[in-house]
Parts: C-alpha cells; sequence; structure tokens
C-alpha cells in the first residue's frame, strides 16, 4: 500500500505534467504550420510511423524529447542564422546514408524552432542540425525531416543573443 502511494504521488504527477505539457503546446498540423506563408508549400506529417516510434526515444534532444512528430519541412522555409562549421566526411557519409532507401530512417529529424509572429506569421530557424541540414542540401531534397519545437522570441535570443530579432510579424 505504501508503495502504491509513493508511486500515485512522486511517480504519476510529473507523467501527467508531461502529458499536459504536450497537449498545451501542441506541434501545428502541417495547415496550421505554414497557413500564413506566402508560398504554398506543404509541411507534410512524415507517413512513417515506424520511423517516428523509432526514434521517439533515440536520437532525440532535450527540445524535442516530448514531441513525437516529424514533418517535411521545405528547406527554402527554413532560416539558419548561424553558419555551419562542417566536417566534410561526415557530410559526405550522411549524404549517403539519406539517398540509400534502405538507410534513409537512420538519419532523425532535425529541431527547427517555430514562432508564430504577432501578426500570425510563422518563422523557422535551426541551429543544430548542421551536417544534416547541409547533407540535405546538397542533395537538393525540397524538404528535411524535422520536429517543430514551439519557441519564443526570447528562446532565439538565448542562440542569437542580440543578434535575435526584436519583432516577428
Ligand atoms: N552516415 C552517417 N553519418 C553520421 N551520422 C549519421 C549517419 N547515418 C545516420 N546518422 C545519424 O544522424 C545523426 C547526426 O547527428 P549529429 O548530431 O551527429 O550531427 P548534426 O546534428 O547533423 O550536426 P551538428 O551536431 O554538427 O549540428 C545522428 O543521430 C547519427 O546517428
Amino acid at each position: 500500500m505504501r508503495v502504491m502511494n509513493f508511486i500515485k504521488h512522486f511517480i504519476l504527477p510529473p507523467s501527467r505534467r508531461c502529458l499536459y505539457r504536450c497537449r498545451a503546446t501542441p506541434t501545428p498540423t502541417p495547415q496550421r504550420a505554414l497557413a500564413t506563408e506566402s508560398n504554398n508549400h506543404l509541411i507534410s506529417q512524415q507517413s512513417n510511423n515506424l520511423h517516428q516510434k523509432n526514434m521517439a526515444c533515440l536520437d532525440t534532444t532535450v527540445h524535442s524529447a516530448g514531441i513525437a512528430e516529424v514533418h517535411d519541412v521545405p528547406m527554402e522555409v527554413i532560416k539558419r542564422p548561424i553558419p555551419s562549421v562542417l566536417d566534410e566526411l561526415k557530410v559526405q557519409s550522411l549524404m549517403t546514408t539519406i539517398n540509400q532507401e534502405s538507410s534513409e530512417a537512420e538519419v532523425p529529424p532535425v529541431d527547427i524552432l517555430w514562432i508564430v509572429g504577432s501578426e500570425g506569421g510563422n518563422y523557422y530557424f535551426s541551429f543544430g542540425g548542421c551536417h544534416r541540414f547541409e547533407a540535405y542540401k546538397r542533395l537538393n531534397r525540397p524538404t528535411i525531416k524535422a520536429k517543430l519545437v514551439r519557441s519564443t522570441l526570447g528562446d532565439l535570443y538565448h542562440y542569437m543573443g542580440s543578434s535575435a530579432p526584436k519583432y516577428l510579424a
């Protein structure tokens, strides 16, 4: 009985909090995510559920650990304000992996900070995932697999300091 009480009080509440957090900041549906972008691209939800399940616990970051949905995000809408420092061999190796249907799923989605501007515009910023981004770019892929992490201008400031935009419409 004591053990059950312990579990109820100290283990269940955090799990519920996590569930609540996930619901409170839902990952956008494809249509909502780019609804106000001038381009007509769609961020489509990855249909490969197996991949999602496999990647849910592995190869995830602290930012996207609670996010299961993976989207195909158009490369052209992603802003990367900080230039990448690249290991050429790693980029080449990733290109090979991504290019083979049998191994593409071994490359996990990158994290993208998704910010909704004050007038409803959608902005997508990416800082990590330098080698994956470069590999997708060189392969001329129109989209990249990504988890959208709902973020704020304050979050952007952590990455960019005073170079961060003060206002996004
Ligand atoms: N051929 C490959 N070479 C490198 N990584 C690979 C390869 N195939 C699959 N992966 C996976 O791709 C991911 C690469 O992430 P990693 O953090 O190493 O680089 P990145 O995020 O793209 O770049 P950076 O860390 O420099 O921002 C890892 O999860 C790794 O397991």
